[in-house]
């Protein structure tokens, strides 16, 4: 199976091409964690699918490394704009992917030797509702600022679904080892039947965010493309940040912008490959 390796700040995925590469009867959950293991496989935070869609240009299928499928995912969104860019799937530098969680659309930029550089990507709108998340509770009720508790520490919590679900907690300082110690604690926590991913932030001004995420499925990762959006949306409609924020994760910077004409969240960062090859690894058949 032929591969490439790509990430957006970090956040990186083994990038399969369905249009050559034939996964019919593969068990996709037990390819996902084979591929991703940082030993015995390629290594990544999770297996990205990049296909033919029947109702948009592409289609990305994202698989976290523990084997679960995620509706949606930034940084892969800005990842699978750029492979198909750049290996010719397309000449358009708009055009429309859709995922579990909706239809989105990338706009790439070049760099001058004509490959993709950035990618701004209109993410759709947040929803807050609990059943949107989801969210245990009243269906049509939102959990804005709500306290959750966790081993006998209280967090002040926000939850947006970007197509998948963030649980925001807003914090005086980050730091890791609460990101380590809580983080698998409320992706696991009962109020979220699906589990969750974590966004640990702290506002610096009204225009910066520092960021830490916990990812569902993935655990610690360097970005998440979707959790950034969640947390400048949360950060903003909480008054605390102005509606253009820059993001700053462990591997770089994200600038986030959720308009107030429309309500869709506007997503614009790098993306990076790295590396092809051949998967050598017994391919799973269910
Ligand atoms: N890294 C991603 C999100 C990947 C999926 C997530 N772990 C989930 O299970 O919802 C991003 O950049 O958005």
């Amino acid at each position: 199976m032929k591969f490439t390796k790509l990430h957006g700040l970090g956040n990186d995925y083994v990038y399969v091409n369905c249009f050559t590469e034939d996964l019919t009867g593969v068990d996709l959950p037990e390819l996902a964690r084979r591929v991703s293991d940082r030993h015995f496989g390629v290594g990544g935070d999770g297996l990205i699918l990049i296909m033919p869609s029947e109702r948009a240009d592409f289609r990305m299928r994202v698989f976290n490394n523990d084997g679960s499928e995620a509706k949606n995912c930034g940084n892969g969104m800005r990842c699978v704009s750029k492979y198909v860019f750049d290996h010719g799937l397309t000449t358009e530098h708009t055009f429309t992917v859709e995922t579990l969680g909706g239809i989105m659309t990338p706009m790439v930029s070049l760099d001058q030797e004509g490959k993709v550089e950035q990618v701004t990507i209109d993410m759709g709108e947040p929803r807050f509702e609990r059943a949107a998340i989801p969210m245990t509770g009243i269906p049509e009720e939102k959990a804005l600022e709500e306290t959750i508790e966790v081993d006998g520490e209280a967090f002040t919590m926000t939850a947006v679904s970007m197509g998948n679900p963030h649980a925001i907690l807003f914090m005086d300082e980050v730091l890791d080892e609460d990101v380590l110690k809580y983080g698998p604690k409320i992706e696991f926590h009962e109020w979220f039947p699906e589990r969750t991913n974590v966004e640990f932030i702290q506002i610096l001004d009204r225009q910066e965010i520092h960021f830490r995420v916990w990812e569902r499925g993935s655990g610690v990762t360097l970005a998440c493309g979707t959790g950034a959006c969640a947390a400048a949306v949360a950060a903003i409609l909480s008054g605390r940040t102005d509606r253009k924020v820059t993001v700053h994760l462990a591997g770089g910077d994200l600038f986030i912008e959720w308009r107030e004409s429309d309500n869709h969240v506007f997503m614009t960062g790098p993306a990076t490959e790295v590396f092809s090859g051949v998967y050598q690894g017994s391919i799973p058949y269910k």
